[in-house]
Order: structure tokens, then sequence, then C-alpha cells
């Protein structure tokens, strides 16, 4: 519902752990609003396969971020950016799953559904589909946001809407009309149920206590006390909650999924009848002076603080259609509007950012340990390589800025035979992948034996070196072996600039999670070929914790190295000028997963010939 008021909404999804189809090792999955950038989130061992699938337009996919994952719930954040519409959400089940208690982990399904067929196989059913199963009523929390004044059930799927359901919906509509602050803190019945095209949904019904502290976050409880919407008032805003489970008569006892919406910012219009006596408005103008001869006797340093901070070049203000302060032509800022505090991504506007590498920095050895997610208990576990110890580093003393510059003429020689119409091009020397236009050819069938026009064997001993020494510091660090862990696929150059998207192969700015985007990662390099304000601004990496980003500004021979798993939550700014050189470089601890080194061989196919460009090395 397209509400202006409101700048992001979260979403927390309950999986009812008393869900008929849950398993352990079981999958939970979102997209990012197109199907080609679906991906799958592994949820812990309790979790759930059930699929969550946004509505595809018309929140563009930036705005979508997962804020957290746990057992038994999956937040996610939808930023609004007016006068784009709130996505929907439908959730499904994943029938082919049996439910079976006993289902050995090892028959997990791949955590990526992108490598899950659609179709036969992996077919996606509305969550309504699913059997119904009674359950015992549960006692409800409502997450730690204060007062979730409304929620509302989904009907079953082609099941009209009961006669009371209609009659809530009416009434809602009605108080809606009249303008009431309840109706408009309220959300509204949903017409249809997304993605299930089923009938109307249920109305607001239901008013949830506050939670405790320590209160668990928990499914819906059915039947429970259903106070109207509106009747009790967020602290600080008006957050508003809609529940989804399976309802009709009877459902009230068939909990499974609870849908709740947050709208996180108070409506701007109550901020605004908000009365202010004669002396607030005197303290107000005072502190208005005072911020402006502050500003006035800061701007200069601030300006100087900004150039070296957001990348300005010195030449002037970037150009591509982004404008001064960053927003872009179309008049919204990256990833949306950044009132609230938040920006793209999620990165707080009010501060909550960390450097965690500078570019000036040269960082003999930087490491910050954070605890591992359930992420690698999903998979199987390799002695001496699977992450136990998780977090992240950051070196400048593993390649030397000199290697960095031969490494990154190899990238620019390779993509200069190709590259993206968008803003980002990739050249993978395992697979032979080459961005070219919109698509991606092979370097090696499509250049054939002219390829060793373009690389040498100097050029891939030094990739080969390179990698060997990152992999051995990362194992070094990680207190692993480093021969138990394999350089696995894709590992490739990345070349970004500010040209718009021209495919979603562009999009590189998503928040993401190695482990689930890649699959088979569990240790993530990435080796910076160019530096960050110098050569371009923006695209900064960013790690995305619960509490605060930390950004690691990109140095040519900086290595950045962290364990892949959903702990490592990050995304890259879009990049606002210049262009910018990284590999990453990625390993696993699945000697099935493990791929070759680049050989220049490959350019010269002959039929009986050598090894097969991305082949996965034998055992
Ligand atoms: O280039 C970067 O800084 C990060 C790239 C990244 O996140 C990835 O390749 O998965
Ligand atoms: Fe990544």
């Amino acid at each position: 519902e397209p509400n202006k008021s409101f700048t992001h909404t979260r979403y927390i999804l309950y999986l009812s752990p008393v869900h008929p189809s849950l398993v352990p090792g079981a999958f939970l999955t979102y997209t990012r609003f197109t199907p080609d950038l679906l991906q799958a989130h592994p949820s812990p061992p309790s979790g759930s396969p059930l699929r969550f699938t946004p509505q595809l337009p018309p929140v563009p996919p930036h705005l979508l971020q997962v804020l957290h994952s746990r057992r038994g719930a999956l937040q996610v954040q939808v930023h609004q950016a007016p006068p784009h519409a709130l996505p929907s959400i439908a959730l499904a089940c994943l029938p082919g799953v049996p439910a079976h208690p006993a289902r050995p982990r090892s028959a997990v399904p791949a955590p990526l559904s992108r490598r899950c067929p659609p179709a036969p196989g992996c077919p996606v059913v509305p969550l309504s589909l699913c059997p119904p199963v009674p359950v015992p009523p549960l006692p409800l929390c409502a997450g730690s946001f204060a007062s979730l004044s409304a929620a509302e059930r989904v009907p079953r799927s082609g099941r009209p809407a009961g006669r009371g359901e209609a009659r809530r919906a009416h009434r809602w509509r009605r108080r809606r009309r009249d303008g009431s602050a309840a109706a408009d803190a309220a959300p509204r019945p949903r017409q249809r149920r997304a993605g299930a095209g089923a009938g109307p949904r249920g109305p607001p019904a239901q008013q949830v206590p506050a939670r405790g502290p320590g209160c668990p976050l928990l499914p819906a409880v059915p039947g429970a006390a259903a106070p109207r919407p509106g009747g009790a008032a967020a602290p600080g805003g008006a957050p508003v909650g809609r529940r989804a489970g399976s309802a009709g008569p009877g459902s009230g006892t068939e909990p499974r999924v609870l849908v709740t919406r947050v709208l996180c910012s108070e409506p701007r219009a109550r901020k605004g009848r908000v009365q202010q006596d004669a002396r607030g408005r005197w303290l107000k103008a005072a502190i208005l002076l005072l911020l402006l001869s502050a500003a006035a006797g800061g701007g200069l340093v601030a300006w100087n603080r900004l150039r070296s901070q957001d990348g300005i070049p010195e030449g002037g203000m970037p150009v591509d259609g982004v404008t001064e302060g960053g927003i872009p032509a179309d008049g919204i800022p990256e990833g949306g509007i950044p009132a609230d505090g938040v920006t793209e991504g999620g990165i707080p506007a009010d501060g909550v950012t960390e450097v965690l590498a500078h570019r000036s920095d040269h960082l003999q050895d930087k490491f910050v340990q954070v605890p591992c997610s359930e992420d690698y208990e999903s998979h199987q576990r390799f002695a001496g390589c699977t992450p136990r110890k998780c977090g992240r580093g950051v070196t400048d003393a593993v390649i030397t800025r000199e290697e960095a510059e031969r490494i990154r003429r190899i990238a620019e020689r390779g993509l200069s035979l190709g590259g993206s119409d968008g803003g980002a091009s990739i050249l993978d020397l395992h697979s032979g992948a080459l961005s070219l236009g919109k698509h991606f050819v092979n370097l090696y069938r499509y250049f054939g034996d002219k390829i060793q026009d373009i690389f040498t064997e100097d050029d891939f001993a030094l990739y080969r070196d390179v990698r060997q020494r990152i992999q051995q510091r990362i194992a070094q660090v990680f207190g692993i072996s480093s021969s138990a862990m394999y350089l696995t696929k894709p590992t490739f150059f990345s070349r970004m600039n500010s040209t718009g998207a021209k495919t979603t192969h562009d999009e590189y700015w998503h928040p993401h999670v190695d482990k689930v985007t890649y699959g088979s990662f569990d240790y993530t390099s990435l080796l910076y070929l160019s530096d960050y304000s110098k050569d371009f601004g923006g695209g900064r990496f960013v790690f995305m914790d619960a509490d605060s980003n930390k950004t690691v500004e990109p140095r040519a021979g900086r290595v950045s190295f962290f364990t892949s798993g959903s702990e490592n939550l990050h995304r890259v700014e879009r990049v606002r000028w210049g262009t910018r050189f990284a590999i990453t470089i990625s390993f696993t601890c699945d000697p099935q997963h493990r791929i070759a080194d680049p050989q220049l061989s490959w350019g010269d196919r002959s039929p009986a010939g050598g090894e097969e460009p991305g082949r996965k090395l034998p055992l």
C-alpha cells in the first residue's frame, strides 16, 4: 500500500515450529524481486521449507535487505522510496520435502535455490495449499517492536473471505475513509494474496502485547484476543503489524507463518501535528543559529573530509547522473529515501558506520572475530577447514602495490576484450566467463589461441602465486590448514563503474551472504586493485552488522578476507565515479567444489585437450 509517510518497512516472518513441513535442515528462501536473483537462505536446523517471495514489481531490488535470520524467524526490511508501493509477500511451501523429522542432514537440498530447478522437482506452492495441521495455541510475543497494533490472517487460497472477514475489512475501509488515526496506523486489508491469486485477505485483526524482555520470538497465537488496530500507539511512532497464517473456519488452530509488517518511521503528518510552545520554538531557533555558525566554521573541514571519505574526485563533483550529495538525477537517492536515518543497504545515516580499513592506512594485520552463524551447520563439515572461528581481516602486507598493479593490467587487458553494457564487468579466468554487452562469452572458446597474445605465462604464474599467498594468510589467521582449503568458483576479476545497470548482473551493490549467493564458499577474499577516492568514488565494501556497518576502503594490494556465512553480510556501495578493479578469490572446504588454477593452454583447445576451463578438479 503506497504510503508516503513511511520510509521503510520491516517484515518479520515467524516460521512456526509446528508446521508439518518443518524438518531439520530445510531451507527458507527469499527472492530479491527478480526470479534470476532468487536466493536461498539456509535456515537453521529447525528451519522450514518455506519459500518467501516478495512480489516482483514495483519495489526495486535494492530496497530489500535481509536484516536478520534466526532460528524460526527471518527479518527483512524494505526501504520504501515513495511513490513505490510496498511489496507484497507470498509464502509458500516447497513440496517434495517430506515432513519427516528424522530426515538426515546430508539429504538436505543445496541451499541455493538458483541451483534448484524451478520445475519439476522444485515447484513453488502457495502457503495456503499446504496441508492444514491443527496445532495447539502458543503464547504470542510481538518481537522487539513495542506495539504491533494490527495483524491479519490470510484466507486459504481460492476460498473467498468469510463474512466476518469481509465485515472487518469494510469497517477498516470506513475508518480509513473517515480519516481516523487508527485507520492510518492500520494496514489495509490486502485485496489479493500475493502470488497466490487468493481472495481478499482478512482484516486488520489483532493487537498484540508488547514483548517483554527475554520474550522469545514466537509464532502467532491463533484465536488470541483481537482488539482492533489503533488501540495502542507505539512509543515513538505507529508501527503496525500484519499477520499471515492460514485462516478460515477452524483456522484459528492452524497458524503456520506469521508475517509481521512494521512500518518503522513515524508518519510525517503526525509530527506536524505536535504542538509546540513558544519556548520550544525559541529554543529551536537558538539551536539552529548555533548549528549554522558551526556549519559555516566547519564547512571547509567537512568538505575536505567528504572529499577523502566519499571519494569526490579532485576535479570536481561526480558525473553520470549523480548530483552533489550523491543523489542520482532521478531524484531518488541510491537505495531510497534516506529519511528515518537509513540509506541504501541499511547504512545508518546517523553515523553508525565504522571504518575498518581506511584507504590511507597500511595495515599489517587487522582481524576482527565475530561469532559464526549457523550457516555452516546445514552443510557438511570438513575437519581442519570448516570455520569454527569466524571473522574478517584486512591486510596490506601480503600483496604489494606493484603486484596489484600488474594484476590489474591483466584484468584491464582481459576486460578490454569484452565488458558489460552496464556498470559491472567480470572476467573469470577459471571458467573463461567474460562480460560482453548484456551477456557473457567464454574467453577461451571465443578467442582461442589468441588468448596467448593477451596473457602471458608470467601473468598466470603471478595470478597463481597471489592466490596461494592469500590462501596461506587466510589459513593462518583462521587457524586451519591451507592444504585443507581449495580454490572454488566463482573466482573472478570485477570492474565496476558508475554506468547504470543494464541487467541484474550489473547490480553488484545488493547486500548478500556469499555462502548463500555462491553456495560452495567458506572463505571469501578480495584483492583490491585500485584505490578508493583516487581511482574511483563510492565503491566501498561494507560489512552490515546488526548494530552498525563497517567499511573497508579499497586500496591497491589490499586483501580483505572473511568467513562466507551470514555473520558477514555485506555489500559494495555503488561506484560514483571512476573505475574500480578487484578480484574475488574464493575458497571452499569441500574438495568436490575445488577448481583448478587457470592455464594459458586453455585457449588452445585441441579435441584431446587438457583441462576444461572451470572444470572441477578430480578428487
Ligand atoms: O568487490 C568487492 O568488494 C566485493 C565483491 C563481493 O561481495 C563478491 O564478489 O561477492
Ligand atoms: Fe560478496
